[in-house]
């Protein structure tokens, strides 16, 4: 069956693009106190606001009547005291808005020299994304930088985008401005797109050409000498000590390939790295649905599984939340089973 959501693709491949290039404007050119930090103390970048006012200023074009699911709220920017990081944001996001069209896009997406917007129109592209989910129906859900700290160390960050029909993710792109096109050769040539679709599956292609060696993605076989473990940079979002021990209850020896992002999806998707492990570090936090939506499908489209630790599927339909999911675990189909095993084995023992 041929995808029916052709339209769809074209115009979050282009959202993402446009992103992209913000957010390596804005790394190449940050300045110290252009970083807020939210109340949950995590820190956001005038990058984040304005690639997600770009985005949703795009998806609002093509598909007036979609609602979204995003990270990043205006609010801070509508304060006076604020009123510098707003101006950048606009500048940043009409600078990217109007950047000539590439081949394949269309001025109809609300993009190209004359696509211009006020401050005002900014701010309310970025209060799009204040949807609060749900289970039917079409929805998107972004996270226009995912990884704001490995970002700000110059490391792993990925703009993360999918569309939903009725709580099932269909489409997954993500851009990784900063992840090496070849991973065996860590340091050439970087930025990567990572496009799923369902039932179409996954593939790889340079984010500076798409037409640049597109490589379809495929998890390889479980191997016990090459399986090792993706997990975060920082301890507080997954609990280094807890994946430690199901990594020795794997009898694994490679070290954890730590790296922040949902760039760890894209690795695992291109088999660079053995599974995707995330697990609660006990302090109550909920996953959000734009920090695993497009990684989710991106696994599914190359061959692999993902839950959450106990094996249940994670479910993007509860709200801006993945309420009842705890943890996540993704990989190859027969190193996911190892591993819901190996969850259940070191549980066991530290209620002995
Ligand atoms: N306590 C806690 N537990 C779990 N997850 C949390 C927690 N706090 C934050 N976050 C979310 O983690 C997102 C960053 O993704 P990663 O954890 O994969 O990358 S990192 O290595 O930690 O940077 C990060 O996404 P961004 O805010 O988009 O960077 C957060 O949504
Ligand atoms: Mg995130
Ligand atoms: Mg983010
Ligand atoms: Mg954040």
């Amino acid at each position: 069956m041929s995808n029916p959501y052709i339209l769809e693709k074209r115009v979050a491949i282009a959202a993402v693009l446009r992103a992209c290039s913000l957010t390596s404007a804005v790394f190449n050119n940050l300045v110290k106190g252009e970083k807020l930090t939210k109340d949950d103390k995590s820190p956001v970048t005038v990058g984040d606001f304005a690639a997600q006012a770009v985005v949703n200023t795009i998806l609002a074009h093509s598909f007036p009547d979609d609602p979204i699911v995003g990270e990043e709220d205006s609010a801070e920017l509508r304060g006076e005291s604020n009123s510098n990081i707003r101006d950048r944001v606009v500048g940043l996001a009409n600078d990217s808005l109007t950047a000539k069209l590439i081949e394949g896009e269309q001025p109809a997406w609300g993009i190209g020299p004359s696509a211009s917007h006020s401050a005002d129109d900014l701010l309310d592209a970025i209060d799009r994304g204040n949807y609060g989910g749900g289970r039917t129906g079409r929805m998107w859900t972004l996270d226009p930088i995912d990884g704001t700290k490995g970002f700000l160390r110059g490391e792993q960050y990925a703009v993360c985008l999918a569309f939903l029909v009725d709580s099932k993710v269909q489409i997954g792109v993500m851009g990784c401005p900063n992840l090496p096109i070849d991973a065996a050769n860590p340091d050439g040539r970087r930025g990567c797109l990572f496009v799923a679709v369902r039932g179409h599956g996954a593939e790889q292609c340079s984010l500076s050409n798409l037409h640049e060696h597109p490589i379809p993605l495929r998890i390889p076989p479980y191997s016990p000498s090459t399986f090792n473990l993706l997990e975060s940079v920082e301890s507080a979002h997954s609990s280094h000590g807890f994946n430690e021990r199901v990594s020795t209850a794997l009898g694994i020896t490679r070290q954890p390939t730590r790296m922040d992002s949902q760039a760890k999806y894209c690795a695992l998707a291109r088999g660079d790295g053995g599974v995707y492990l995330r697990t609660p570090t006990g302090v109550g936090y909920v996953e959000k649905i734009w920090d695993h939506a497009s990684g989710s499908l991106l696994v599914e489209e190359a061959g692999g599984v993902i839950t959450d630790m106990r094996g249940e599927p994670l479910d993007f339909g509860l709200g801006r939340t993945l309420g009842e999911n705890f943890g996540v675990v993704a990989a190859g189909k027969e190193g996911h089973a190892k591993v819901i095993a190996a969850i259940k084995k070191v549980k066991e023992e530290a209620s002995k």
